[in-house]
């Protein structure tokens, strides 16, 4: 058990008001707010938490691991920080989480994903590069997507949806992605080229947003995109940011949650170790894959609304293999390498080098791609890995002197990797997960933020959210550490 953080040392000036948006606070709490629980300590988990102690609830967090941070973290990989979970602040003008980056005293280094893709060198099946002005002009027809996409989708809905495998399964008429890019690839006359246009569109989106193509709803592309900007990640990794929102509050790590139980007074909740910890109301962060996967109970039960929410909206995979080398032993011109090679998992490849400070790759799997890895032990990836590597580079690849595989589906606290729309369940869905039970069990997390679901920002978003809804104020302050 380890109590609060009392010896910790903030910042001068080290409060920092967030979440002032003109509305008011969002209601729906009953009872005086006196001690809430947290249950898990992830960015929404501890954003909650600092702000509400900060402005002087009792709180206690219980997390189920041993670590702070859930979906974020930061890894040793020989001598070098590695983000295994969230590692890109994406569109960081007027992004919260660049403003904490400059709070904290981070730096911020761009590394842009619109770049990654540019530069990448595509890759055959028997190794063969598509070079010079093919190259070029594959990269731009599949950039030219994002914007056709808007337009394709308007057409194909509601009644004339794209035929096709990317068609909305169960014969809804929802349009998906993988529909969209089907229609975009059936412009291309050249039969090479548009199989090409089709990896490179399905390997972008799929990584992007950790579902297949086919069950990703083209309703993705109507929310509104709040901040401006490319992509940055925070210099030494993402674990400073949540070193800096660390609460000074109790926080008991190994305590998982399995029942949350709400009455007319408060609210119990008991951990598989068998303590009860009795709150004024409880705050539940915990993955949609959690919620999932049913095990945590609630007393009273979720409302059908709700459940049929946690059901609809999907909870997608992304797996990521770091492999941390002697010297850089590829071509340096290239960004990183999409391989299309018999149908391996591990297709997306980025060279890392330049924000881990040391030759690096890092395979990016998402969607099919990373449940089939999640579905192989760790050393039969990392062969496999090598394999496709010396087709990629043409080079004889020495063993890596450092390496890791995520398993983040596997992980019985996270049960994939985040939050996206489907065709069964559009925003509406991710804006009952954040409604309140009974005045006393509040939600948030990353799928719990409409605008921003699936990114580090919404979960941080959703804590601010839920502890203005619990304090009844327009904005909360937070204490960052030094
Ligand atoms: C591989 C990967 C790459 C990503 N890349 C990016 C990126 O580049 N940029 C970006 O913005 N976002 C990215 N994301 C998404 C981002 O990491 C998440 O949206 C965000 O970290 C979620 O925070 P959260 O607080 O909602 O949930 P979590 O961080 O998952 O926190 C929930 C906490 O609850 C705990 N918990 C679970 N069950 C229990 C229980 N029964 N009892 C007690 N505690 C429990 C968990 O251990 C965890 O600590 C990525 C995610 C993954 C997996």
């Amino acid at each position: 058990y380890q109590a609060g953080a009392s010896s910790a040392r903030y910042r001068t000036g080290n409060r920092w008001e967030v979440g002032r948006d003109g509305g008011p606070p969002p209601g729906g709490v009953a009872g005086d707010v006196t001690r809430v629980i947290v249950i898990g300590a992830g960015f929404a988990g501890l954003a909650a938490a600092n702000a509400l102690t900060s402005a002087g609830v009792e709180v206690l967090v219980l997390e189920a691991r041993d670590r702070l941070g859930g979906r974020i973290r930061t890894a040793e990989i020989g001598g070098t920080d590695i983000d295994l979970g969230a590692a890109w602040i994406h569109t960081p003008q007027g992004n919260p989480l660049a403003q904490l980056c400059e709070r904290t005293g981070i730096r911020r280094l761009p590394y842009a994903l619109d770049d990654l893709t540019a530069g990448v060198a595509l890759v055959d099946g028997g190794g063969a590069q598509v070079r010079g002005s093919g190259r070029s002009s594959l990269i731009r027809s599949a950039a030219g997507f994002e914007g056709a996409a808007a337009k394709l989708a308007a057409r194909s809905t509601p009644s004339g949806a794209p035929t096709g495998p990317g068609r909305a399964a169960g014969g809804g008429r929802e349009t998906t992605l993988g529909g969209l890019i089907d229609a975009y690839c059936a412009a291309e006359p050249d039969t090479g080229r548009r199989e090409w246009m089709r990896f490179i569109l399905q390997t972008v989106v799929e990584t992007e947003l950790a579902a297949p193509a086919a069950e990703l709803s083209a309703a993705v592309l109507e929310v509104p995109e709040p901040y401006g900007g490319g992509d940055d990640v925070p210099e030494g990794g993402y674990r400073r940011l949540i070193a800096a929102l660390t609460p000074d509050a109790a926080v008991r790590t190994g305590a998982a949650v399995r029942t949350v139980r709400a009455d007319g007074a408060g609210v119990t909740v008991e951990t598989t170790d068998g303590r009860t910890e009795r709150g004024s109301h409880v705050l539940v962060t915990v993955p949609l894959g959690v919620l999932k996967a049913g095990t945590i109970g609630f007393q009273p039960a979720l409302p059908a609304s709700k459940a049929r929410a946690v059901a609809a909206l999907g909870f997608g995979d992304f797996e990521k293999v770091v492999l941390r080398y002697g010297s850089r032993h590829w071509d340096e011109a290239a960004t990183g390498f999409l391989v299309r090679h018999g149908g391996t998992p591990l297709r997306a490849w980025i060279d890392a080098t330049g924000p881990a400070g040391a030759p690096t790759l890092v395979a990016l799997a998402g969607g099919p791609a990373g449940r089939a890895l999640s579905a192989l032990a760790a050393e039969e990836v990392l062969r496999r890995a090598q394999d496709v590597l010396v087709t990629a580079t043409g080079a004889r690849l020495p063993a890596p002197a450092a390496w890791a595989v995520t398993g983040w589906r596997n992980d019985p606290f996270a049960r994939g990797a985040y939050t996206h729309l489907t065709p069964g369940a559009g925003v509406a869905a991710i804006e009952e997960l954040a409604v309140p039970l009974a005045g006393r069990v509040l939600f948030a997390g990353e799928a719990t933020c409409p605008v921003r679901f699936g990114h580090a920002d919404g979960a941080f978003v959703s804590g601010i959210r839920e502890a203005k809804r619990l304090l009844g104020a327009p904005s909360v302050e937070l204490r960052l550490q030094a």
